[in-house]
């Protein structure tokens, strides 16, 4: 299976730092595979999650996304690279609150022309593929016409989700999507999140303080095993 995302002895400090926040020396993810990355509140999730995007540079060590290195392309190639091929859903859902569900959705492919061919490819209108994945994710006609703030916290966190998917991207980054959620709706969300995912073989990196969660999922990494930094905290492990 070809290879979505490869970490090879990558060492990261913020900054003014004295200590190494991260230091892992593999992690790979292959094309459609669903991993869960847990870890306590601090140990680097989201610093792991902004150095796979290209927004920093590890200090040392390779970053490959699609077997692309991040090192080796320009600011603006890593831009590209981010808009056609990672969608991002993070806790607060970033959506703008007076632009309806629908339009939200379609902001996701209007910096990436590869995410709009990809979809003219699958002979689908930009506007056609928004809507049926809407559908999918149970957002029915009428509230897909409703502003993003009047809708309910786990409706507007599928309209993230959709967001994210639009034009197929190869990774999906999801952090804490889900911290809002009581366990039944966590779960139904994250059945549909999966069925989306696996039917246009998007990757999932999904990042979560949750143990329970692991079950759902094809890979559960705790990121005190990959990073052989030191930490401060004590990194308990999971119970599952
Ligand atoms: N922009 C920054 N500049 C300097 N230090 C930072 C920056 N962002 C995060 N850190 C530090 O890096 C460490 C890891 O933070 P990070 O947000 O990656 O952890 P996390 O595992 O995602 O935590 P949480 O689960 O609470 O979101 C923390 O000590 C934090 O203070």
């Amino acid at each position: 299976m070809s290879s979505c995302v490869r970490i090879r002895d990558l060492r990261f400090r913020w900054p003014g730092a004295t200590d190494l926040l991260l230091d892992i020396p593999q992690l790979d993810i292959a094309a459609g595979e669903r991993v869960m990355l847990r870890g306590p509140s601090g140990s680097g999730k989201s610093t792991l999650l902004s150095l796979l995007a290209g927004i920093y540079a590890p200090q040392q060590g390779s970053i490959e996304l699609l077997q692309q290195n991040l090192a080796s392309l320009s600011a603006r190639q890593r831009d590209k690279l981010r808009a056609h091929d990672i969608g991002f859903v993070f806790q607060q859902f970033n959506l703008l609150p007076y632009l309806s569900a629908l339009d939200n959705v379609l902001l996701g492919s209007q910096f990436s022309r590869q995410r709009r061919q990809r979809i003219a490819d699958s002979g689908e209108t930009l506007t056609g593929a928004a809507e049926r994945l809407l559908t999918e994710l149970g957002i029915v006609a009428a509230i897909q016409q409703q502003p993003a703030h009047t809708l309910s916290v786990g409706q507007q966190q599928r309209v993230a989700v959709a967001r994210a998917l639009l034009g197929k991207p190869a990774l999906i980054i999801a952090d804490e999507p889900t911290s809002a959620l009581d366990a039944e709706r966590r779960d139904e969300f994250l059945q549909l999140l999966f069925k989306e995912c696996e039917q246009q073989q998007t990757a999932l990196l999904f990042v979560t303080h949750d143990a329970s969660l692991a079950s759902h999922f094809s890979r559960h990494l705790e990121l005190a095993e990959i990073n052989n930094a030191h930490q401060n905290h004590t990194g308990e492990s999971s119970n599952v």
